[in-house]
């Protein structure tokens, strides 16, 4: 873990993530919308699955650069959108800081903004959530991450020297 802020990993695998955009699905469900804009590129797979659910056909993006790897940096507009957002439903995977998603509110003020897991700090910024995550944890996403070989719990305190 390589960022101050962080202090905790919060692990989503393809199955919970599936799960979660479903529950979220179901509330959505019942609004009518134009069109999905997703937020690249954590706004796509999300995106993905509720426009399945929702039988939406018509999907733009938003293109925005603003982290590199756990470290926040400047936010690049790489692409932008020529309507305020009125009937639409924009996706993003989290919302963290806000930082991200108040700069696409300010292009898209009328659409209806939703992200599958928020922390405080950005909560207030989205219409809708599923799941709140502690400010301090890192949301690691399986595209992320890969499964790989775990260590005996003893050998690993063997080798922190904690054990005999
Ligand atoms: O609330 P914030 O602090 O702005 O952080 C949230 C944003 O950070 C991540 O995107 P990232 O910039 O890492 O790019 P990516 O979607 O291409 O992974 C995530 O997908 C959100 O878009
Ligand atoms: O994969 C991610 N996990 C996070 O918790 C996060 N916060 C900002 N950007 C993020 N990307
Ligand atoms: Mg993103």
């Amino acid at each position: 873990m390589s960022s101050e802020r962080y202090r905790n990993y919060f692990t989503i695998t393809w199955d919970r993530l599936h799960r979660d955009v479903r529950a979220l699905c179901h509330q959505l469900v019942e609004r009518d919308f134009v069109g999905i804009v997703a937020i690249t590129r954590g706004g796509l797979i999300p995106a993905a699955l509720i426009a399945r659910e929702l039988d939406i056909r018509l999907i733009d993006t938003v293109c925005i650069s603003s982290y590199d790897k756990m470290a926040q940096g400047r936010l690049d507009v790489l692409k932008g959108i020529d309507h305020d957002g009125d009937g639409w439903l924009l996706i993003d995977d989290l919302v963290d800081t806000g930082k991200t998603a108040g700069a696409v509110r300010r292009m898209l003020p009328k659409a209806h903004f939703v992200t599958v897991y928020a922390k405080p700090d950005g909560r207030p910024l989205v219409d809708q959530y599923l799941t709140e995550v502690s400010q301090d944890s890192w949301i690691q996403f399986p595209w992320d991450t890969g499964i790989s070989f775990v260590e005996p719990l003893v050998d690993q305190l063997r080798s922190r020297g904690e054990s005999s």
